[in-house]
C-alpha cells in the first residue's frame, strides 16, 4: 500500500516537472513571437529599381529588324529588391517596407515590379511604394541604396556623363536630406551603387549635410568579391576560405586590388595567400588587371553590366555594415576618408573596414609597400580628377 502510494507521488512529481517544462517553454516560444512581433520594419529606398526592358533601334532605316533586340534598365535592381524581401540584407528576422524610385519613362515597368513583389507573397515584406516622385520615395527611409543613374551611351563624353550623374545625385541629396527619416541621419546607411559610384557619393555628402559623412558610402564590395573569386580559382579551394583581400581606390580601372595581408584557410592553418599562391608575377599584372576590368568582362560577355553579383554585393556591404564583419575579417568599402594610409581626408575612397555596432571603422596599420603606394596614391589622383571635373559640371 505504501508502495503504491510512493508510485503515485512520484508519478505526480514527474507530471508537475513535464507541465513546468512545457509551460516554461511555451511561455520561451510566446516571447520570442512578441519579440518578432515587436521588431519594427526597416525602410529600404531602392533607386532605379525599374527592370525595364527597352528596344535598341540600331538603325533608323532597318527599324523592323531592330525590334526584339533590347536593352535591359533597372537590372541591378530587378535582381536587388527580391534579395531584400528575402532577408538577405538585413537577416531574416527583420521585416522591410521597400520604396521604389525611378524616372517618369520607366514608371509602368515600376509598377510591374510592385505587382511581382506583393505576388511573391515574402514573409518579410510589409510594404512596397512604386514612385517617380523622389521626395515621396526618401519618405521616413532607414537605408538608401542607390541605383539609379544615367549610363554612358555611344558617343558620349565621360564629361557628359558625369555632368549628368552629378546633378541626379545633386537633387537626391536635397530630398534625403529633408525627408530620410531620423535614422539615416543619425545612424543609419546610404550605399550609392551608381557609376561613378565614389563621385556619385561624394556629391551627395557634400549635398546632404544633415546626413553624417559616416553614413555614406559606396560599393567596392563587388571588386572585393571578384578578388576573393579570382584567388580561390587559382587556388582551387572554396571562395569562404579565402580573405582579407583589400580594394583600395575608385570603383573604375585604377583600383587596386591588394593581396598583401590575404591569407587562404589550409588543414595547417591561415597561410598568406602569396606564400600559397607562389606566383608573384601573376599576382602583380594579371590577377589586378583581371580584377580591374572583370566589369568590361561582363558587359562583353552578357551584353549587359554585372547585375546578379552587384545586387549581391549590395546585399554583402549593407548586412556586413548593420550586423558586423566576422571577428578576424574585413572587407573593402568606399568611405569618407579620414586621411589614413596619407589618402587625403573627404574624398571617397575604398579601404580595408571592419564593422561593429553598425559602425566602420578602417583597419590600421597595414604594412604598405613600394608597388602599392604607387597604385594606392594613382587611384587617389584619379578621385580628385572626378571631383574638379564633378564640381565643374555643377557650375
Ligand atoms: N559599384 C559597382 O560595383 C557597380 C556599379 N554599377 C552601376 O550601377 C548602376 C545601375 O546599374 P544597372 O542596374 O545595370 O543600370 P540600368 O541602366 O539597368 O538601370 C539604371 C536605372 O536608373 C534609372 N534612373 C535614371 N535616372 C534616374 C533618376 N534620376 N532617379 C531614379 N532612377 C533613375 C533608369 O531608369 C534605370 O531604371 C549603373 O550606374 C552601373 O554603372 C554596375 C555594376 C557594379
Ligand atoms: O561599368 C559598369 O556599369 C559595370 C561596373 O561598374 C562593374 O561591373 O563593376
Amino acid at each position: 500500500m505504501e508502495m503504491e502510494q510512493e508510485h503515485v507521488i512520484l508519478l505526480q512529481k514527474i507530471l508537475v516537472v513535464l507541465f513546468s517544462v512545457a509551460l516554461f517553454w511555451k511561455i520561451i516560444k510566446h516571447m520570442c513571437g512578441l519579440l518578432n512581433i515587436e521588431k519594427e520594419p526597416v525602410t529600404v529606398l531602392v533607386t532605379g529599381a525599374a527592370g525595364k526592358l527597352e528596344p535598341i533601334i540600331i538603325n533608323i532605316k532597318f527599324v523592323c529588324s531592330s525590334i526584339g533586340r533590347f536593352s535591359a534598365t533597372g537590372q541591378i535592381g530587378y535582381a536587388l529588391v527580391p534579395m531584400i524581401a528575402r532577408g538577405l540584407m538585413l537577416g531574416p528576422e527583420q521585416p522591410v517596407i521597400i520604396h521604389m524610385l525611378d524616372i517618369e519613362l520607366a514608371a509602368e515597368a515600376l509598377n510591374g515590379v510592385k505587382m511581382e513583389l506583393i505576388d511573391a507573397a515574402f514573409p518579410l515584406l510589409k510594404g512596397v511604394v512604386a514612385t517617380t516622385d523622389v521626395t515621396e520615395a526618401c519618405q521616413g527611409v532607414n537605408i538608401a541604396v542607390m541605383l539609379g543613374g544615367f549610363p554612358r551611351k555611344e558617343g558620349m563624353e565621360r564629361k557628359d556623363v558625369m555632368s549628368k550623374n552629378v546633378a541626379i545625385y545633386k537633387a537626391q541629396a536635397s530630398a534625403l536630406d529633408q525627408h530620410a527619416a531620423p535614422d539615416c541621419k543619425a545612424r543609419k546607411e546610404v550605399l550609392v551603387v551608381a557609376n561613378p559610384a565614389n563621385t556619385n557619393a561624394l556629391i551627395l555628402k557634400e549635398f546632404a549635410p544633415s546626413i553624417p559623412d559616416k553614413n555614406i558610402t559606396c560599393l567596392t564590395r563587388l571588386d572585393h568579391n571578384r578578388a576573393l573569386g579570382q584567388i580561390s580559382e587559382k587556388l582551387n579551394v572554396h571562395v569562404s576560405e579565402v580573405k582579407n583581400v583589400i580594394i583600395w581606390g575608385n570603383h573604375s580601372s585604377t583600383q587596386y586590388p591588394d593581396v598583401n595581408h590575404a591569407t587562404v584557410k589550409t588543414a595547417n592553418g591561415e597561410r598568406p595567400v602569396r606564400v600559397a599562391i607562389a606566383n608573384d608575377n601573376w599576382l602583380n599584372t594579371e590577377f589586378i588587371t583581371t580584377v580591374q576590368q572583370r566589369g568590361a568582362a561582363i558587359i562583353k560577355a552578357r551584353k549587359l553590366s554585372s547585375a546578379l553579383s552587384a545586387a549581391s554585393a549590395a546585399c554583402d556591404h549593407i548586412r556586413d555594415w548593420v550586423l558586423g564583419t566576422p571577428k578576424g575579417t574585413w572587407v573593402s568599402m568606399g568611405v569618407c576618408s579620414e586621411g589614413s594610409y596619407g589618402i587625403k581626408a573627404g574624398i571617397i575612397y575604398s579601404f580595408p573596414v571592419t564593422c561593429e555596432k553598425g559602425e566602420w571603422s578602417i583597419v590600421k596599420g597595414l604594412k604598405i609597400d613600394q608597388l602599392s603606394r604607387e597604385k594606392m596614391d594613382a587611384t587617389a589622383r584619379e578621385l580628385m580628377e572626378e571631383k574638379t571635373l564633378a564640381y565643374s559640371c555643377l557650375h
